[in-house]
């Protein structure tokens, strides 16, 4: 195979018996994982089951768990969480800047804002937007940065049903648009069935389910069902 042809089939993150421990409680038990480049994927798993530790682990925000296993991830990453995290006394577009020189700055960044439907709004304080606003300027930080993988910890957990899926439609197209590897964490499992082309489970600190999505919409109440049952809830409704 040739180097480059490598290069483009070599899956964006892979995992390899990775295991986390706090105080003596395993909570990753030796995941293996990979994701192929470019991919939408989804993670959910009950409260505590350690879906927040795998994406820190894969951001490379944990030294720990990185010597435990093997663990190959793309250097540019962007996270976005549940708070946007924008600084309070940073405009904006200087939020979304924070970090970036060059020539090229000042635009790509409003093209971002723009993207995701924030123009006109670049001087805002992030106090002047609503919740919905400032997750779209989240997502326009970590966009500007033109992210090989994106990893999401539950970004819509604190935003009203209608905001939810407006967000939805825009994260699906600015990947449609971006294509990066994504990786989202949510509780929702209809959010993950509503965005991702794979869905996995997490219970018991290993991947338990992994779900490939057929975007065909007949299909989704079979894949309610199943991760619902996988995932120990049984409301009766199909
Ligand atoms: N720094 C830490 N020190 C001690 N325990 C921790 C630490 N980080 C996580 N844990 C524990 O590891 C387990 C998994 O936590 P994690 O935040 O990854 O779960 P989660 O699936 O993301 O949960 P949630 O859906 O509620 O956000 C929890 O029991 C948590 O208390």
């Amino acid at each position: 195979m040739a180097p480059h042809t490598e290069q483009l089939t070599r899956p964006a993150v892979q995992l390899r018996g990775l295991t986390r421990s706090f105080e003596g409680r395993t909570v990753l038990d030796g995941i293996d994982l990979d994701i192929p480049a470019g991919q939408f994927t989804a993670l959910l798993g009950h409260s505590g089951s350690g879906k927040s530790t795998l994406l820190r682990a894969i951001a490379g925000l944990d030294h720990k768990v990185a010597g435990s296993g093997q663990l190959t991830a793309p250097e540019q990453v962007s996270v976005v969480f549940q708070d946007s995290r924008l600084l309070p006394w940073r405009r904006v577009l200087d939020n979304v800047l924070l970090g970036l020189d060059g020539r090229d700055a000042d635009r790509k960044g409003r093209e971002a804002l723009a993207e995701v439907g924030l123009k006109g709004r670049e001087r805002a304080w992030p106090s002047e937007l609503s919740g919905g606003e400032a997750q779209r300027a989240a997502l326009a930080r970590s966009l500007v940065r033109e992210p090989e993988l994106l990893l999401a910890d539950e970004p819509f957990g604190a935003l009203d049903a209608l905001t939810r899926i407006k967000m939805h439609a825009l994260l699906r197209s600015l990947w449609q648009v971006h294509r990066p590897s994504v990786l989202l964490v949510t509780h929702d499992v209809d959010e993950a069935i509503a965005l991702a082309d794979r869905v996995l489970v997490l219970d018991s600190g290993r991947i338990s389910v992994d779900l490939a999505i057929d975007r065909d919409a007949a299909a989704r109440g079979e894949y309610r069902e199943r991760l619902l049952a996988a995932l120990g809830v049984t409301d009766g409704v199909a």
